[in-house]
């Protein structure tokens, strides 16, 4: 087998240094061959990662990173027949998180030798390729606080960010239509768009979702009075959402918000720099093959 590994450096903040070491001693027991691209963190990651898928024959292409690694990887993957694996060592890694993928490295290089592909569901959203969620509004100023901090990254640096918001931010006003249905306004502390079903943080934003039913969520989390925090905290974390009152998950394939207030805006744990004033959402059915335990975890 030969291997492409995308490497990021900085990703979870822990070094990869030991993880690499890994990673070759197990493609010599193996006899894989494998290319290593460490990613450097600017536009250049997109396309050196391109030229590689292309210029050579790969079996697999490796994300060893976080769900922003992984998306960088994957968006180039949509459609076509070499499959994404996911060795996780993010701050989050929702995405293999959801898919039931081991969060130990050494058991997740081990899936890469069962070669079980299966493919999934990814979103386009403006465009723009989804594999996990996306939102506008609250998480997503947090994404984005959490990237410009140099020092508090993994899961303490999201709850110190989310802490230090959480008491001053205002919900956004957003318009939603569904299906072609009529459109309909309201103000919403966050909206997130799911592939997936938590975010990293084991926060359980979309009970529905499941990655490869050709569907996707709209997870309406409407604005709610500062001392129902904890309660609506409390429901995210037990898998109990859809109990609150204040949360609306609608199943669809396609939707268009407007960001009326111009929300902060992001895709994948990555915050995008310029909050669109619309989102134009599709589903885009089993167009990811990715490479997954054999047990059945998708629905
Ligand atoms: N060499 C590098 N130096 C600085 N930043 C980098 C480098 N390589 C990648 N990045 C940045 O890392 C981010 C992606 O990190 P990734 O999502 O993989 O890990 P994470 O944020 O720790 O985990 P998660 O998204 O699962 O919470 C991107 O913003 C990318 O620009």
């Amino acid at each position: 087998m030969r291997l492409l590994f995308v490497v990021n450096p900085i990703s979870g903040g822990i070094a990869k240094a030991d993880i690499v070491d890994k990673i070759r001693t197990f493609c010599l027991q193996k006899i894989y061959n494998a290319d290593f691209y460490f990613t450097e963190g600017t536009e250049q990651d997109k396309f050196e990662v391109n030229r590689r898928i292309w210029s050579n024959t790969y079996d697999a292409i490796v994300a060893v990173g976080g769900d922003g690694t992984v998306n960088l990887v994957g968006k180039q993957l949509i459609g076509k027949k070499i499959p994404l694996a996911i060795v996780p060592v993010g701050s989050g890694n929702g995405l293999s998180k959801d898919l039931g993928l081991p969060q130990d490295p050494a058991e997740a290089l081990e899936i890469i030798s069962k070669y079980n592909v299966q493919r999934v569901d990814t979103l386009s959203v403006n465009d723009a390729p989804v594999l996990h969620l996306a939102d506008l509004g609250f998480n997503a100023l947090i994404v984005s606080r959490f990237h410009e901090s140099e020092t508090l990254r993994g899961t303490s640096g999201y709850a110190w960010h989310l802490l230090r918001e959480y008491m001053t931010y205002e919900a956004a006003r957003y318009t939603i239509m569904v299906e072609n249905e009529a459109s309909f306004g309201l103000r919403a502390f966050m909206v997130t768009i799911a592939n997936g079903n938590a975010f990293g943080s084991n926060l359980r934003i979309n009970p529905y979702g499941k990655p490869n039913d050709g569907l996707f969520e709209l997870c309406i989390l409407e604005e709610f009075p500062k001392t129902t925090g904890v309660n609506i905290l409390y429901q995210l974390f037990d898998d109990g959402i859809t109990d609150s009152s204040y949360a609306h998950v609608i199943s669809c394939s396609h939707a268009r918000i407007v960001n009326v207030d111009n929300a902060d805006f992001q895709i994948d744990g990555e915050t995008q720099k310029h909050s669109p004033d619309f989102l134009d959402i599709y589903i885009r059915p089993e167009s990811l093959p990715i490479l997954i335990n054999p047990a059945p975890v998708l629905g």
